[in-house]
Parts: structure tokens; sequence; C-alpha cells
């Protein structure tokens, strides 16, 4: 069911500060930031060769990285993302398995333009999986 690792996905407290840190210490390339209010979210890639690193800071009121923020407050691993080539199937298949998916089930639109749903963490060894259409 698994296919490629899209993203793994870093939660921020200061995003300008976060990319600045990967520029300069890391030479890392960077997307431009975007802003994604349906997902609560103001998010920037990361691109490597083989991967993406997503870093995210909230945005707006009720952000779901905000009570991590708040446990976190320096940061740290937020999720890893799996690309999958039927996300209705695999939602499915791990409903069926009785992992419990988050918020109604019903796919959203991620970052890269995707139908991406999310896992709750307490079913997966306590990580946090986004699930990505292919
Ligand atoms: C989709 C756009 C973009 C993209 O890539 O395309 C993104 O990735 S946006 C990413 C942000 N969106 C989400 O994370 C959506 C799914 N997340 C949620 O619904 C919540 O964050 C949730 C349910 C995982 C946690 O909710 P909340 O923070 O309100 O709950 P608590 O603070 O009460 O925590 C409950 C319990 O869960 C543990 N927890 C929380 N976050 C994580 C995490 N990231 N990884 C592992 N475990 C997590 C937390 O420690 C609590 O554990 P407990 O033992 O009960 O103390
Ligand atoms: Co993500």
């Amino acid at each position: 069911m698994l296919g490629r690792l899209d993203h793994v996905a870093l939660a921020v407290p200061d995003l300008d500060a976060a990319c600045e840190r990967y520029r300069s210490a890391l030479g890392a390339r960077l997307s431009p930031p975007k802003d994604l209010p349906d997902h609560g979210v103001r998010v920037v890639f990361v691109e490597l060769e083989n991967t993406r690193v997503e870093l995210l800071e909230p945005l707006g009121t009720g952000s779901p990285i905000a009570r991590f923020l708040e446990a976190n407050p320096a940061g740290g691993m937020h999720h890893i993302c799996y690309e999958v080539a039927d996300l209705a199937a695999a939602r499915d298949r791990l409903v069926g398995e009785g992992a419990r998916i988050l918020g109604d089930g019903e796919p959203k639109i991620g970052a890269a333009g995707k139908p991406v749903l999310f896992v709750n963490p307490k079913d997966f060894a306590g990580t946090l999986i986004e699930l990505e259409e292919a």
C-alpha cells in the first residue's frame, strides 16, 4: 500500500528563523512560504534529492500544531507523510485494521494540491501519519 516518503514535517515556533537557519547553516533549497488557512499552518518545504522536509508554523486560531508547540516550545518532528496510490482504498483498509482517521475522515487538499488524510498517532506507534494520494 505504501509508496514513497513524501515528507517529514517539523513544527517550528518561528518559520522565518527556521528557514534562515536551514539556508545559512545547511545551504538548503527552500520553497516560497505558503499559507494554508484550511489547515491552520504556514508551510515551507526544504527540497532534498530524495524527499522533502516540511517546516510548519501555526496560522490563525485553533491551529492543529499549536498544542504540540506548547508542549515542545523549541519545535520538533510532527508527522511523516507517505504517498499512496488510492487514498480512499488506503483509508478503508486502515479503518478495517482498527486505525482511526482524524477529522471527519474525508480527504482535504494538502500543501502539494493533492488529497490528504491523517491517522491518529495513538494507532501508529505514537507517530502522526499523513497519507497523500500520489
Ligand atoms: C495538510 C497540509 C500540510 C501538508 O503536508 O499537506 C500539513 O501537513 S498540515 C499539518 C497539520 N495538521 C495536522 O496535524 C492535522 C492532524 N492533526 C490533528 O488532528 C491534531 O494535531 C492531533 C489530533 C494529532 C492532536 O491534537 P491536539 O494537539 O489538539 O491534541 P493534544 O495536544 O490533546 O494531544 C493528544 C495526544 O496526542 C499526542 N500528539 C499530539 N500531536 C502529536 C504528534 N504530532 N505526534 C505524536 N503524538 C501527538 C499528544 O502528545 C497527546 O498524547 P497524550 O499521551 O494523550 O498526552
Ligand atoms: Co504534512
